[in-house]
């Protein structure tokens, strides 16, 4: 549960890794079973097996060995039979793993679900993926069935021919009848022995494919190096993005920035702007380290960022993201988050810099009140303010603020603004749909298609009438219609 929460909020952790989270789960817990249960009952079945065929040998060699002969033909029936039953497993697996997460995702989104109730219909994914595993499931039970039916007639072949070899070994005294008899009793116990080692040994098969899934997330490098050993002291917070040409790895060919090159200085403020998809939330998580551009620098303090060493960067560099992400616990946790042993006063301190301990205070429990799942227990705004609180309380040398003030009202937004103006030798770098809290920034960059197209301060850019003055009349008149919506719906409720 932890883990997975650690997961959904991996940005977060990395700065203070949606994946298979459910498949992890299931995997651990299959590996786990199968090593403690398995090999326990392995072993003791191994040594009683050893014992019971020394015994069979001193009663009949002859007999034993014809018993034996069974083994190559039941080995590969054994081997046809499990690299199915391996592969209908595996499936099986997945596909549970999808409808975990697929009803985790309702769950957490059940608000969304209950507008969409109408459109979703009859189309609920969870029953869908049910039906899947239910029918992998029948499908792999039916090949266990014929697999069992087969053993049992191969079986059946053996008995009547060690019963007829038997009776001929007595008719020429070479066994007595009581011995025949004893060997019939070993052999049915040998029989039981046998088919328990082979299903263990199924099992554990079973179990490896479970084990390489969970050894491939330990064994995940990242792409990202994190070798770097640089700590300065006394770093001043100048950035440089030089000649950045960046794509995803899961999009190559779509290169999102293009020659990009920019300055950041130390106790600026540069805000990103333009239209959406243009590369402003890339520019962060590169310089987040989520992702290494595939040409081009970017250097902070004139040396390259890969030579820092990653706990410190992230200690210097603190980013609060467009959706806040909080983790399950109380308010204190939230803010000094990845800070054991950081004090209460601090943490009382960061909150009124983000404008959030008036609301705290008034919480049931003050700092100890729980915000619950992913923080969803307060308001977007709350949220907010909690996250700018948790990334202020690291006194970082440069923040980032993606769309921070989005959920925040005006008062709020004002306050946060003059929270952020009291660290004058702070590198900020904010990125916004409102241009109205980025007027007063000391460069507007305005970014489109992964490039750079425009660069100056609010007049300059609204003197030049060029792209910043045409996406803030769009956005001015956005706003505007947004606004007569509003009073529209407002006067139609109070009617
Ligand atoms: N993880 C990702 N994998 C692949 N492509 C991505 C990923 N994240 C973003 N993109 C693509 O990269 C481009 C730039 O996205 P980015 O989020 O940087 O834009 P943006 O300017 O911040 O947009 P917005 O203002 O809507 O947040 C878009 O075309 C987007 O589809």
């Amino acid at each position: 549960m932890r883990f997975s929460r650690c997961l959904n909020g991996w940005r977060t952790v990395c700065s203070a890794p949606v994946c298979r989270v459910e498949r992890l789960s299931t995997d651990s817990t299959l590996m786990g079973r199968a090593v403690a249960l398995n090999v326990n009952v392995f072993l003791r079945t191994l040594i009683k097996t050893l014992g019971m065929l020394y015994l069979m040998l001193s009663l009949s060699w002859k007999l034993t060995l014809l018993m034996l002969m069974e083994t190559p033909l039941t080995g590969l029936l054994q081997n046809i039979y499990d690299t199915h039953y391996q592969r209908l497993s595996k499936e099986v697996q997945d596909s549970m793993a999808q409808a975990n997460e697929t009803a985790g995702e309702a769950v957490s989104g059940i608000r969304t679900v209950k507008s969409f109730r109408t459109e979703l219909g009859e189309a609920n994914h969870y029953d869908v993926r049910l039906m899947e595993t239910h029918n992998l499931k029948t499908r792999r039970d039916t090949v266990r069935a014929i697999y069992l039916l087969v053993r049992r007639m191969t079986e059946l072949g053996m008995k009547v021919a060690m019963l007829y070899y038997g009776r001929l070994f007595i008719q020429y005294g070479q066994m007595s009848t009581g011995n025949l008899v004893s060997f019939i009793l070993y052999q049915q116990d040998l029989g039981d022995n046998i088919r328990t080692l082979i299903y263990i040994f199924g099992e554990m098969l079973n179990s490896v494919g479970a084990a390489g899934k969970v050894f491939e997330y330990l064994d995940r490098k990242s792409e990202v190096s994190i070798d770097g050993d640089l700590q300065p002291s006394d770093l001043k917070g100048h950035i440089s993005f030089q000649n950045l040409s960046f794509s995803y790895p899961s999009r190559p060919d779509h290169n999102v920035l293009k020659n990009f090159s920019l300055e950041l200085k130390p106790g600026q403020m540069t805000a990103l702007v333009g239209m959406s998809g243009g590369g402003k939330s890339t520019c962060v998580s590169l310089l987040e380290r989520f992702y290494q551009p595939q040409q081009g620098h970017i250097l902070l303090d004139g040396k390259p960022l890969q030579n820092y060493q990653h706990k410190y960067l992230h200690s210097k560099i603190a980013m609060v993201g467009q959706e806040p992400v909080l983790f399950s616990g109380n308010v204190r946790d939230n803010i000094a988050y990845g800070l054991p042993g950081c004090s209460m006063d601090k943490v009382k301190e960061a909150a009124s810099k983000a404008n959030a301990h008036a609301f705290i205070s008034k919480l049931e429990n003050g700092y100890n009140t729980d915000v619950g799942e992913r923080g969803n227990l307060l308001s977007g705004g709350e949220k907010q303010r909690i996250a700018i609180a948790r990334a202020l309380i690291r006194q970082p040398q440069v923040l980032i603020l993606d769309e921070v003030t989005s959920s925040l009202d005006t008062e709020s937004e004002q306050m946060v603004q003059q929270a952020l103006a009291c660290c004058p030798s702070q590198t900020l770098l904010v990125i916004a749909h409102r241009l109205k809290t980025i007027e007063r920034a000391d460069q507007i960059v305005v970014i489109d298609s992964g490039e750079v197209v425009e660069l100056g301060t609010h007049q300059e850019l609204m003197d030049k009438k060029g792209n910043y003055y045409k996406l803030r009349e769009r956005l001015f008149t956005d706003d505007n219609t947004a606004k007569q919506d509003q009073e529209k719906s407002d006067t139609v409720k109070a009617q």
